[in-house]
Order: C-alpha cells, then structure tokens, then sequence
C-alpha cells in the first residue's frame, strides 16, 4: 500500500518568529471563553489558557467533567467561538481576538474525530471516508484518484474490507475507525480527537490506543486529544496539559507531571497519593505520624504527599529518610501489585508492592519508608489562594 503523504499546502501567513525557530503546529495565546447558563450567571469554561505544540506532538488535555477541555478543542476546531485571545493553526492566524480574525471550521486545514464517530447513516464506509474529499476547498480530485485515497485509508486503519458496510452494519470500534479514516484521508496536519475512545469496550479501545499511535507516527499528524482517563493521557502523550477550571495548572511530559506535579491538584490527580499535613520543621515537615524529610519548602504549613508505589513497608525501623509507623488492617491482591493498607492513628496509607506479597498480614506493626525525592509538598489549603498556575 501507498502511504498516504503529508501536505504541503498549509503554513501560509506565517508570523514574525526567527526563520531557525520550529513553527508550533499550534499556538493557543491567552485563551478565554465564558459561557451564560439559564440563570444569568456565567462561567469561565477557558481561563486564560495558553499552549504552544510542536509538528508531530501528540497533545492531551486532561482533566476531570467540565474542566473546559472539550471548549478548548472546539475552540481551535471554529466549533466555539472563544471571547479572547488567538490561536494559530501550521502558522496562520485562525482566530484572533484583537485583528478579529475568526476562520470558519472548513478552513482551518484539519481534521475531527468526535466521541460520537458522527458519520453519516445513510452513508457506507467508504461514503463517509470520501466524502471530505468530494467537499474539499480547491481542486477537486478525479473519481478514481478519491477511491484509490478511500481504499488506502481504510486499509491504513485495517477495516479496507468494511468500505461497503453502513454505520448501522458495524461495531463502534469499527464506526470509529471508519471515523480515524476520514480525519487521514485528505492529509491534515493536525486532527483533532474529542474523547473519541469512550464509547469503545475496554479491551477493543486498548487496541486502539496502540494502533492510533502508531498511525499518528506513520503519518506524522499532530494529534490534540481530549480525555478525563489519566491511563489513556499516559500512555498517548508526548505532553500533557492538565486543565482545573479552565486553567491550565501544568503542560509536560508524562514523566514531568507525575514526578514533579507543580500543583497538589496536579499530583492527585495523575497517580495516586498518600495525603499528610505538616508544620514546617527542622530538615522538613512535622506531621501526626512524625518527621517527613525534605528540601522542598512549600511555606508553613505543607499538604505532604506520596505514591503508594513509593513507600516501602518493612518490620524494622528503615533507613530511608523517612519512616512512619503504622499497622496493617488489610491486604487486597490487585493483580498486577498487592495493595497494604496501614494505618496510624487517624491516618490512612495505601502501600504497593508489585506482584503478589505475603511479607506482611494484617495486624502486623510495620514501618512505613520513604525517601526525599518521593516527598511531595505543597502549600496547604489555608495558606494558598488560588493556587498558582504551572508550566511544565
Ligand atoms: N453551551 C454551553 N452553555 C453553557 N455552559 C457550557 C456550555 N458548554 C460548556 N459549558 C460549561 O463550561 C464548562 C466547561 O465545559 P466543557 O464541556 O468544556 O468541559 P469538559 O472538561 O470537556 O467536560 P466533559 O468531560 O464533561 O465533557 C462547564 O462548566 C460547562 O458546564
């Protein structure tokens, strides 16, 4: 088969930037956007966002119900129409609060997969993938050249013997490969995905995750990727943009926002964690179970955090930098680790440890370790504010 090749038509009107600087396939500047409800107040769905995306970056906006990530997609598709700020698309300008500019969807050179599939029911397979290409701007393709295009792009998401089925004929995992299919077909260098796996079983949206990215990389699209599932943004992402209230709290790679979350909402909500509070005290923060070391300094008074895969449960007194002392009240076999809940006083930890582990049972004293840079600390509630925003 043919590989579909990239197009070369996008990336007029390019801006002032110095000719070696990499052109984002994205540049979302300032971003707002308030939405009226029925009883007259209004809320910020977009406050402030700003993101720049590389060619051939897969984007994930995460966060959970509301947080403004489909608004945001929307608004770099010309589905919504933002109050302020801009947003470039391969380096031209398609929306721009202050010159007024504001393209309409068709011509904003890319593609969308929506949580619906949205394809056309009285349309097969092949209908629906060609049917961009019939309504392209420009030069319209011969007859021929379309079908050929159709047949690699279904073949390309490994349904080309489905092009003759209806919508109706087919599994949502096969309706929504015919929908990936029709987002390649004509080329676009950026195609957007509104949580375009929830509707799919468990087990039929595994697969497709590998297989969307390993078509993304093959056909070198920069992919922006709405999701609430922190396993489904791991695993897709070369960044991730975590969205609270409109906000965006931090923009990095995987590995950054789980090892180095910049906000407490950041680390609770990528990951698991253990929650102490402390008082700020010689060497790191006092809390009820004792003296967690750290160099972090996150003001007085500390939300203390940790991973559950972090800590390390042991009959003696460890020698990491930390040690809480507890007892276990249960042991549950997860599969894939064994989960130890330990208890102290009026706190709760949760322990894993891969695989299946008898070292310890329930009722046993054990000692809780954990080392300095598996700490997290972040200023507590009280002396926060509004936390500040990050940036990856
Ligand atoms: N058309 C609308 N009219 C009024 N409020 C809206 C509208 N669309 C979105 N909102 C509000 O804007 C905020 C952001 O919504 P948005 O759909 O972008 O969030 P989300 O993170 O995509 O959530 P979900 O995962 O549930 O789709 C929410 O408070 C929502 O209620």
């Amino acid at each position: 088969m043919t590989q579909l090749t990239t197009s070369s038509a996008l990336g007029v009107q390019r801006d002032a930037r110095p000719s070696d600087a990499p052109q984002p396939a994205i540049e979302i500047r300032h971003l707002t956007k308030h939405f009226r409800r029925r009883d007259g107040s209004t809320v910020p769905a977009i406050d402030g966002a700003s993101l720049d995306i590389q060619d051939g970056e897969f984007i994930v906006l995460l966060g959970p119900s509301g947080c403004g990530k489909t608004t945001l997609l929307r608004s770099v598709a010309g589905l919504e129409t933002p109050d302020s700020g801009a947003i470039t698309v391969g380096g031209k300008a398609v929306f721009d609060s202050g010159s007024g500019t504001n393209l309409g969807a068709d011509r904003r050179e890319l593609s969308m997969v929506f949580q619906s599939y949205a394809l056309w029911p009285h349309m097969t397979a092949a209908q629906n993938v060609r049917y961009p290409l019939e309504n392209q701007r420009g030069a319209r393709q011969g007859r021929a050249a379309m079908n050929e295009r159709v047949a690699e792009a279904l073949g390309a998401v490994g349904i080309g013997d489905l092009g003759g089925q209806y919508p109706n004929q087919l599994s949502g995992g096969q309706q929504q490969r015919v929908a990936l299919a029709r987002a390649l077909v004509n080329n676009s260098k950026v195609v957007l995905f509104d949580e375009p796996l929830s509707n799919v079983d468990a087990k039929v949206r595994e697969s497709l995750r590998i297989e969307l990215l390993a078509m993304q990389r093959r056909f070198g699209f920069t992919a922006l990727f709405v999701t609430h599932d922190q396993a489904e943004a791991m695993e897709l992402a070369t960044r991730i943009a975590v969205l609270d209230r409109g906000k965006v709290q931090q923009f990095g790679t995987p590995d950054e926002i789980y090892a180095r979350p910049a906000t407490e909402y950041v680390a609770k909500f990528i990951g698991n964690t253990n929650e102490l509070h402390g008082r700020r005290a010689e060497g790191g923060y006092e809390t009820p179970l004792g003296l967690v070391r750290t160099p972090q300094d996150a003001g007085d008074q500390a939300t203390v955090l940790f991973r559950p895969e972090h800590a390390e449960l042991s009959a003696e007194r460890p020698g990491t930098a930390s040690a809480l002392p507890g007892r276990v009240v249960a042991v549950l076999f997860m599969g894939t680790h064994t989960e130890f809940l330990v208890r102290s006083g009026e706190t709760r930890m949760r322990i894993w440890v891969s695989g299946r582990s008898t070292d310890f049972a329930e009722g046993d004293e054990v000692w809780v370790g954990l080392r300095e840079d598996h700490v997290m600390v972040f200023p507590a509630a009280q002396d926060r504010g509004d936390q500040p925003e990050g940036e990856g």
